[in-house]
Order: structure tokens, then sequence, then C-alpha cells
């Protein structure tokens, strides 16, 4: 899902031709109610670039990649690393800097936690209840709870031997179809994901349950940026009927609706019944049922039991699934990154077995390159936008109560000061080495602490995103080599430069890789280790 709220659609034509006419500035805040601004002692908004009125910066945004313009503008205004920016009724504010982000959405969390009332979403397409889009308070505390049961650092720890067999099954899928990476990529990181959370087994790549996950997830591309629609901003057309926007609109609405629908209630609904008949396995959503039954067989907190499994396959399957993409970009960009990794886990594992997730502590440089994966091409740029349930003062600065907070994770991974020649593609720089000694060092900035967001909205999946990424990297290190593909007249295939440009949305084409077994025996070993495998059970 997009995750950065922009002036770009082009439903604002008729609006802003009919506001500029009959809106004075005043009447924007009676309908827009964000901005009941106390701000008694005058105090200034954070630097931003000079907006013009009622508009403020909406014709600044830029159209794509604006992590890049915001990095620009923080060079140019931000001195203090935030930028304050003004559309319409709304307050943004951007966080260049680790620092600040860290400061104000974790130590000042309880104001800091709120995300914008993405309006089209919830209030027209059934989206209330999930997480991703919850406002701070009850609903979002429950399904917080809900979800860390099953995902935190040391609950992942059941999830290992269903981590180990999906990356070894997507490793002997390239021995036969080694063109088809982003396919069974794509279809092994979901498997986990559907397996943990309904207990449902994806086994072919046109599984139905992930193609109606596909199609849903899919259906929210339709309102890109999220929160840019003018329901978004002025609620009262809501009141209007949908056709006023047009029939693109009617359809793409109706697909959202279905959207929430085969996300949430569909599956839940499913599950609901088999725990019912007593033929459910053991899964989240099974678990969840279960617990929250009463006597009388009446399931409490349905909404949110079903809003929280939802969310999981929205989260957490493109995050996974482009950051593997990611890798396999680096190691045919940089073989010998890609040798040297090899070499540390064959100095380990002496070809004698595939890696486990044990061996994590034992490979530092395979932790590295994980940690600059994530950190070079982070996979949410811009982050999540937290808001504010409360005015706040911060530095002599004012920040309004109901201000959209940006976090602009690319310009903090990419800060030269934490980062030196912030643009290459280098793990040695969380390495240090001295004779026969490697290990990670300890005192550089970990990009962990920033791609996956901040304070008490942090990413619920981390843990279990780092154990797939990092099991996935190792096993195809282990058994193959990868290169870029060969046209016909013998010229490396490399995709466009801005290919993996870092959104979570889909790459413009699928990533095409040439993966050659490294030998006969890691092939072996991997089609031996694959068959002994027992079925894995939560
Ligand atoms: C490399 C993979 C991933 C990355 C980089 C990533 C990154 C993020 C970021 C930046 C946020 C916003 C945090 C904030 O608001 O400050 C987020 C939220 C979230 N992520 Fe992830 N994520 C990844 C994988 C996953 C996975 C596998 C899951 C599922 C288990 C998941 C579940 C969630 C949920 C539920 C939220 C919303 C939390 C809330 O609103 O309170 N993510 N993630």
């Amino acid at each position: 899902m997009s995750s950065f709220s922009s002036f770009s659609s082009s439903y604002w034509a008729p609006v802003l031709a009919v506001l500029s006419l009959l809106f004075l500035r005043i009447s924007l805040r009676t309908f827009g109610g964000q901005n009941s601004v106390s701000n008694p002692r005058r105090l200034p908004y954070p630097p931003g670039p000079r907006g013009i009125p009622i508009l403020g910066n909406a014709l600044q945004m830029p159209k794509k990649d604006h992590w890049l313009t915001f990095g620009k503008w923080a060079a140019e205004f931000g001195e203090r690393n935030l930028i304050h920016l003004k559309i319409l009724n709304r307050h943004i504010l951007v966080i260049t800097s680790y620092e600040d982000a860290e400061y104000l959405l974790s130590v000042r969390g309880s104001i800091y936690s709120d995300r914008p009332k993405l309006r089209l979403f919830r209030d027209h397409a059934n989206w209330d209840n999930f997480l991703i889009m919850l406002p701070y308070g009850s609903s979002f505390h429950l399904q917080r709870r809900m979800l860390n049961e099953y995902f935190n650092s040391s609950a992942i720890k059941r999830y290992t031997g269903l981590v180990t067999k999906n990356a070894q099954a997507l490793a002997s899928q390239m021995i036969f179809s080694p063109r088809k990476f982003p396919e069974f990529n794509r279809m092994f990181i979901v498997a986990t994901i559907m397996m943990i959370t309904y207990g449902h087994e994806v086994k072919r790549e046109d599984d139905e349950w992930v193609r109606d996950a596909e199609i849903a997830a899919r259906s929210t591309n339709n309102f890109a940026p999220a929160g840019s629609h003018p329901l978004d901003f002025f609620p009262i057309l809501g009141a209007l009927p949908y056709r006023i926007w047009g029939k693109t609109f009617v359809k793409h609405m109706e697909e959202l609706r279905k959207g929430a629908y085969n996300l949430s209630t569909k599956p839940y609904l499913l599950i609901r019944d088999r725990v019912k008949e007593g033929i459910a396995p053991y899964s989240i959503a099974s678990h969840l049922i279960e617990e929250n039954s009463s006597s009388d067989g009446e399931v409490l907190n349905e909404k949110d039991i079903s809003g929280a499994c939802g969310i999981i396959y929205v989260a957490g399957a493109d995050t996974t699934t482009a950051s593997i993409n990611t890798f396999i970009l680096t190691m045919m960009l940089y073989p010998e990154i890609q040798r040297k990794a090899q070499a540390e886990i064959d100095a380990l594992l002496q070809g004698e077995r595939l890696p486990t997730l044990h061996d994590r502590d034992a490979l530092p440089y395979l932790a590295a390159i994980l940690k600059e994966v994530l950190r070079w091409r982070p996979v949410a740029p811009s982050g999540m936008p937290h808001a504010t349930v409360e005015d706040d003062e911060y530095n002599g600065m004012f920040i309004p109560k109901g201000t959209m907070i940006i976090t602009d994770i690319w310009t903090m991974c990419h800060n030269p000061s934490d980062f030196p020649n912030p643009m290459e593609f280098d793990p040695d720089r969380f390495i240090e080495e001295g004779g026969s000694i490697r290990r990670l060092r300890a005192d550089f900035r970990d990009p962990e602490d920033i791609v996956f967001g901040f304070g008490r909205r942090i990413c619920v999946g981390q843990h279990i995103a780092t154990a797939q990424m990092w099991m996935t990297m190792a096993t195809l290190l282990a058994t193959f080599h990868t290169s870029f593909p060969k046209d016909k007249d013998g010229k490396k295939i490399r995709p466009p430069d801005d290919h993996f440009v870092a959104t979570s949305r889909h790459p413009k084409t699928a990533l095409q890789s040439n993966f050659v077994p490294r030998s006969e025996a890691a092939v072996k070993l991997l089609e031996e280790t694959v068959q002994s495998t027992e079925d894995w059970k939560m």
C-alpha cells in the first residue's frame, strides 16, 4: 500500500476550481476539522519551502520519489532536520534524522502514534479494522497485543522449521526454473505467511487464497497515494453520490471494498467455521478465535481478529519479497561480494549441510549484507505516516494537533554522517576484521533501527521478515551462483537503474536473474535435504 499522502490525484482538478471560487481560508478550517490550532506563544512552525495561499505547498509536491525531494529540502531548509509543509488544511512534518524520529515517535509516543484519517479507505471501503489504519486507541492496543504474541523475537522461533523449509523449497525450484525467481520468491514468502496466519498450505503458484489477497492488495493502488483523494480532505463530500467522481471511481471503490472483504472477513469466517467444527489446524487466526470464544460459543473481538490477521499479508508479503529481490540484484551487481559471502558460508558448513537460522551469529558478513540490503534500497522509503493527537512544542517550534508525520527513512538511511558514501552498496561498512576475527561492529547506526519505523507503531513483523530474508539469502548463496542473464548477443540483461527504486510496490518489470548451481554436490545436498524435511506443524 502506498504510504504517503500527496496531491496528485486527477480528482482534484474540478474540486480545486470550485474551492478557489467558493471557499475562503476560514471555511477550509471548518470543513477540515483538523486545524483547530492553539499556539498561544506564537511559536514558529519548523522551517520549510514557502507555499501559496490556500493550496500551501500542494503544487510543490513531487509526483514521484518524494523522499529524494525531502532530502533536498532538508539540506536547504531543515537545518534542524524537520520540514514543515502545508497542503490545504493539512499540516505535514517530515522528519529526516534518526535522532529526531526516535525522540518524537518513541519518547513522545503518546502524542505521535496516531495515523492520519484515511477516510476514503476507512469510512467508505471498510478498511477500518486493519491495524495499519487504526487510530491510536483501544482497538490499536488490542491488535498490537494480539500480533505481538505471535511475532515477538522469541515467538518467531516456533516458525524456524517453516521458514527453513520454504527457503529450501524456493532454492530447489531454481534447479528446474532458474528464470522464475520472482514468482517463486513471492510464492514461498506468502506460503509462510498464509501457513502462520491461517494454517493454509500454499502448494501452487495459482493458489486461490493468494490470488484473492493479491487482487485485494492491488485494489489499493487505484487510490495511491492513500489519503490524497478530496474525500480525505473534506469528509463532507462523502455525502454526495459516488458517481460524481466518475464511473471508474465507482468501479474502483467496489474493488476496494471487495478487497477488504477478501483479505479479512472471508478468511476469518472460514477459519471460524472450521474452529467450530474442530477441524482448524493451529494458526494465529484459529488460536485467536479460540482465545476469544466465550462458553456459549460467541467469539468476542471478531472485527479486531479479522483485521489483525488480514494486515499480515498486506504488510508482510510485498515488503519481504521486494527486499529479497533487492538482495538478488545486489549479488548480480557485485559478484565479489557474492563470492565473499559464499566463502564465509563454506568455511562454516564445509559443504556438509545447508545453513539454518541457528547459524546467524556465526555468519557476520551475511548479517552485514542483510543490513546493507535494507539500508541501500529501503522498501518503505517514507515509512507509514503517523499523526499527532495533541499540539506539541519541540525545540522552540510548534507542531499542531492532527499534523501528519512523515518519517523520511530514505534520507536517514543515506545520511553520509552515519553511512559514508551512502549510495554505495558496501556491507563492509558494518564489519570489523582483525587477524582471524570477523565481527559486526558495535558502533554503527543499525539500519534495522530505521527501516522498520518508529515508536509504538514500529513494524510488528520485523523479526519474521529478517528471519525469512536471512534464510532465503543463506540457502541461495550456499547452493547457487547468480548473475545477470545474457541476451542472444551475449550482452548482460540488466534492469533499468530505477527498477528497484525502493517502494514496496511491485517492480516495473520482473527481475531477470540466472541461477547456476555451484556444484553437483550442492544440488544433491539440497535435494536430499528437501526430501528429508517433514511437513511443518505449528
Ligand atoms: C522487510 C520487510 C518489512 C519492512 C521493511 C517493513 C517496514 C514497516 C514500516 C516502515 C512500518 C511503519 C512503521 C511506522 O509506522 O513507524 C511497518 C508497519 C507494519 N508492519 Fe512491517 N515491514 C516489513 C515486513 C512486515 C511483515 C513480514 C509483517 C507481518 C508480520 C509486517 C507487519 C506490519 C504491521 C502490522 C505494521 C503496522 C503497525 C501499526 O500500524 O501499528 N511487516 N512495517
